[in-house]
């Protein structure tokens, strides 16, 4: 197909060195359309954009940097070629900050000027093409990613148009579906890519300790604080601080932390000094931050200093076909550390897959996957192959009839189907169901102990306890 014709519009108040530069794009495949002055130009611009902007500033009505300044700020990406008489520094700074792509001092050569009108339009086109193919394009992953999903492309363009911003992201989602990872993206995807990224999780340390370990402390501060020592927030000066399950801080603490945002100093515990630091915080938490809010564990000033752009993660059973991706992608993983190779699964165990509630998200069908890699001998993984909580589910493919699952009774052969029929098998049940009767099954098996329970399920034991509280309340 041919090239589109492209549009170039010359704005230059001389008409003898409009007639000029038209003779000297005459062989570069360009329409030139020309105008005087400031307030044609805007009219034509209002009109329709052309493919370049060649551009006098020393116009008769107007400065003509405003007409670039108009064009930057308007978020238009077509090239900018500024021509002038007065080619001092300034100027061309200012220029270039305005976005132009380039800067011709008069009197321009002929040369000159179709190299550089050719290649502007030449990088135009192709930004257009990445354009068209980035947002036409769905991505199986991003960053540390693994997904396809709908939800999945919403959240890669979430964690695109906020990254290189300073305004605190606060991710949620359910336990192990991938708040860590998403926080890494946004640190990987942003400008502070080769500062420190540090994690901290506010839930794992004791609560004694939480306050030194963001602040840091100085020699003799406290019982066994031997020499200074520099907290979370300092050792991520210039780069991003990850506090992961930030709902479960103190609220003192938090008292503590929402000063330091607000004035972007620290104070070691134990010490006088403020000192400056520039971090960029990305908090996360399975828990909603308003019902903290609303039930007085978490102080309201610091849920609107830090809930400035909420990034929620979709739970696994809302992502669709990226069950199947994943667990292919961990079971090749896996598979390989262990030497062997896995061709996949059968129909069934597929479906099994998809069909699962995964209440404990991708950490585990990240775990199911290791398990089999260690246990399978690799080849093409069946229905039976796969392990608990996987092979107590009775499942029937879908024929007319919505999906149905049973877990089976004690003693009963997983790896014998047939499949009660769908009228023998009762009301198909709903996933929260499906996982209220897992967890519950869980807890029975582990004679009540969640901690248990929650291994055996690879899920936090708060899960389970948030879990119990939402059945309770219901
Ligand atoms: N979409 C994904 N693609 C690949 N790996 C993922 C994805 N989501 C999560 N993971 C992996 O799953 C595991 C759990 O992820 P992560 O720790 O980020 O979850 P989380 O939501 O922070 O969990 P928690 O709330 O329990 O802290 C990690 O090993 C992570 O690498």
């Amino acid at each position: 197909m041919a090239n589109p014709i492209q549009r170039v519009l010359l704005i230059e108040d001389t008409e003898s060195l409009a007639k000029v530069y038209k003779a000297y794009l005459r062989d570069s495949a360009v329409v030139v359309e020309h105008v005087t002055t400031f307030a044609d130009a805007k009219v034509k611009l209002a009109n329709q954009l052309p493919s370049l902007v060649l551009l006098d500033l020393n116009l008769p009505d107007h400065d003509g940097i405003d007409i670039l300044r108009m064009l930057h700020n308007s978020g238009c990406t077509v090239p900018v070629i500024v021509i002038t008489a007065h080619g001092s520094v300034e100027t061309a700074v200012e220029a270039m900050r305005l976005g132009a792509y380039d800067f011709v001092s008069k009197p321009v050569e002929a040369r000159r000027l179709q190299v550089t009108v050719n290649n502007a339009l030449s990088f135009y086109a192709l930004n257009r093409l990445v354009d068209k193919y980035e947002t036409q394009h769905t991505r199986a992953g991003f960053h540390g990613f693994v997904g396809a999903s709908t939800p999945m492309q919403a959240v890669y363009q979430m964690i695109e148009r906020s990254a290189d911003s300073r305004a605190t992201v606060f991710v949620l989602g359910e336990s192990g579906t991938g708040k860590e990872v998403c926080a890494e993206a946004l640190h990987q995807a942003g400008s502070r890519q080769g500062q420190a990224f540090v994690p901290l999780n506010c839930a794992a340390i004791p609560k004694e300790l939480v306050e030194s370990e963001l602040f840091g402390h100085i020699k003799g501060a406290f019982t066994g604080a031997q020499k200074d020592r520099q907290g979370c927030i300092q050792a991520a000066d210039k780069g991003t601080l990850f506090l992961d399950e930030i709902c479960e801080m103190e609220l003192d603490l938090q008292a503590k932390l929402l000063r330091c945002l607000q004035s972007g100093k620290v104070q070691p515990v134990g010490s006088d000094t403020l000192i400056d630091v520039d971090v960029r915080i990305i908090c996360a938490s399975n828990r909603d931050p308003w019902k903290e809010v609303e039930a007085g564990r978490f102080r309201e000033d610091l849920y609107y200093r830090l809930h400035v752009v909420p990034i929620t993660l979709p739970p696994l059973r809302r992502r669709g076909d990226d069950v199947l991706l994943l667990a292919k992608r961990f079971l090749q993983q896996y598979g390989s550390e262990e030497g062997k190779r896995f061709v996949g699964f059968s129909r069934q165990a597929e479906w099994t897959l998809s069909k699962f509630g995964w209440p404990g998200n991708v950490r585990q069908l990240q775990n199911v996957m290791r398990q089999l890699a260690v246990i399978h001998p690799g080849g093409k993984v069946a229905q039976e192959d796969l392990p608990a909580p996987l092979s107590q589910v009775v499942c029937e493919p879908p024929r007319d009839t919505p999906a149905q699952f049973q877990w089976s009774q004690p003693g009963s052969d997983s790896s014998t189907p047939p499949p009660a029929p769908v009228e023998e098998a009762g009301a198909p049940q709903s996933l929260a169901d499906i996982e209220r009767q897992a967890i519950e099954d869980a807890i029975t098996r582990c004679e009540g102990n969640i901690t248990q329970a929650a291994s055996l399920l690879e899920v936090s034991p708060s899960t389970i306890y948030r879990k119990m509280q939402v059945w309770q309340q219901a």
